[in-house]
């Protein structure tokens, strides 16, 4: 395709980006109207939104825009399966410079398109304007299928607290990229395109999961957030987290102790859950702490019972 999204125009941008985009059963009507109809056989909807911006979220010297599709995607799909539920849909809006390239718009939507086809989700509608900096809103759409949603607010003394997917390799690859490298390619890859457990989230769910949160700002921050939602301290056993030799020669290598990547990295969207004890958990979550009663102090994320004291993930408005 050759020429800008400026040059197509509009309407004919949004024909290519909407020209045979694959329909799942959940879908009664596609784009192409004034609002989509979706399934919702639970008859209640899970609805979660994630904006990103060039220069914040991405870079275009750093990812393609097939890359930023497939993390756009994967950003909120991660939060529909993070309340146990199964994404069904996925609304697009898309703010574009007019001289930015047709292709790269259809690329980000191919990405878009096949993150969603990862996570059983159809592109179901959108929007786009023009504007100054790139800007992707996404909202996902997702079902329960019968099940009592997954909250940030249900751990209870006595749990243990399980992470199934990836951590640190996000924040190894950004560490990497900021420093003008592009290898070791896993983490690189792993910052472009994170993996979120997607079946895991559900899956959680049926396992009696009491509280489950997707791991974007940092293990520490995120888990903060349930341990305030749920009015209890959760205590991490550093010795339970498994850094790989390859993100610890980075490490060495860029003098970052690897663990901060591990315990307060964003953007691999890891799941975190919190389980009653006796759960029978399969061999893909880790339990890597446990959950402990306030007793008079604050509801907070510990490591090896001390506080972390560096900041314990991303902050738009604190981190640089
Ligand atoms: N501008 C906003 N208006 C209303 N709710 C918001 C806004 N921004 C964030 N929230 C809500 O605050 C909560 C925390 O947001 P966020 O940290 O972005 O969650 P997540 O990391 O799961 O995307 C979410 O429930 C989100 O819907
Ligand atoms: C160019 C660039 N700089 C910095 C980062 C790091 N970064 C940006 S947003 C973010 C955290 C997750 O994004 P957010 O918008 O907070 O998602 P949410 O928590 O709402 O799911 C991180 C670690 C990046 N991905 N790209
Ligand atoms: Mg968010
Ligand atoms: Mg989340
Ligand atoms: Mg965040």
């Amino acid at each position: 395709m050759k020429g800008t999204v400026g040059e197509l125009g509009e309407f004919g941008l949004i024909r290519e980006l909407t020209a045979g985009l694959p329909r799942t059963s959940a879908v009664e009507l596609g784009p192409g109207d004034d609002a989509a109809v979706v399934a919702a056989p639970d008859q209640r909807v899970v609805a979660t939104t994630d904006v990103l911006v060039e220069g914040r979220h991405f870079r275009r010297d750093w990812s393609t825009a097939y890359d930023v599709g497939r993390k756009s995607a994967a950003q909120n799909l991660a939060d529909v399966v993070a309340m146990g539920a199964v994404p069904t849909a996925l609304l697009l809006g898309l703010v574009l410079p007019a001289d930015l390239p047709a292709t790269w718009a259809v690329e980000l939507m191919d990405g878009i398109r096949d993150e969603c086809h990862v996570a059983g989700a159809a592109v179901v509608g959108g929007d786009v304007t023009r504007g100054d900096a790139i800007t992707v809103a996404i909202t996902a759409l997702g079902d329960l299928a019968g099940a009592a949603p997954v909250t940030r607010s249900g751990a209870r003394p006595g749990d243990v607290v399980a992470v199934t997917g990836w951590l640190g390799w996000s924040a190894a690859g950004h560490a990497v990229l900021s420093r003008g490298f592009r290898s070791p390619r896993a983490f690189v890859e792993a910052h472009r395109r994170p993996e979120p457990p997607y079946h895991a989230g559900p899956a959680a769910a049926k396992l009696g999961a009491t509280a489950m949160t997707d791991v974007s700002d940092g293990l520490v921050a995120d888990l903060g957030h349930v341990a305030e939602a749920s009015g209890v301290r959760i205590d991490l056993r550093g010795a339970d987290f498994d850094v790989p030799a390859q993100m610890a020669d980075i490490g060495q290598a860029v003098g970052v102790d690897p663990l901060r990547w591990v315990l307060s990295g964003g953007e691999d969207h890891a799941l975190v859950a919190t389980f009653p004890a006796d759960a029978k958990l399969p061999a893909r979550w880790r339990v890597v702490g446990e959950v402990l009663a306030l007793a008079g102090g604050r509801a907070e994320v510990t490591v090896d019972g001390v506080r972390w004291d560096a900041p314990g993930g991303w902050d738009h408005f604190a981190t640089e």
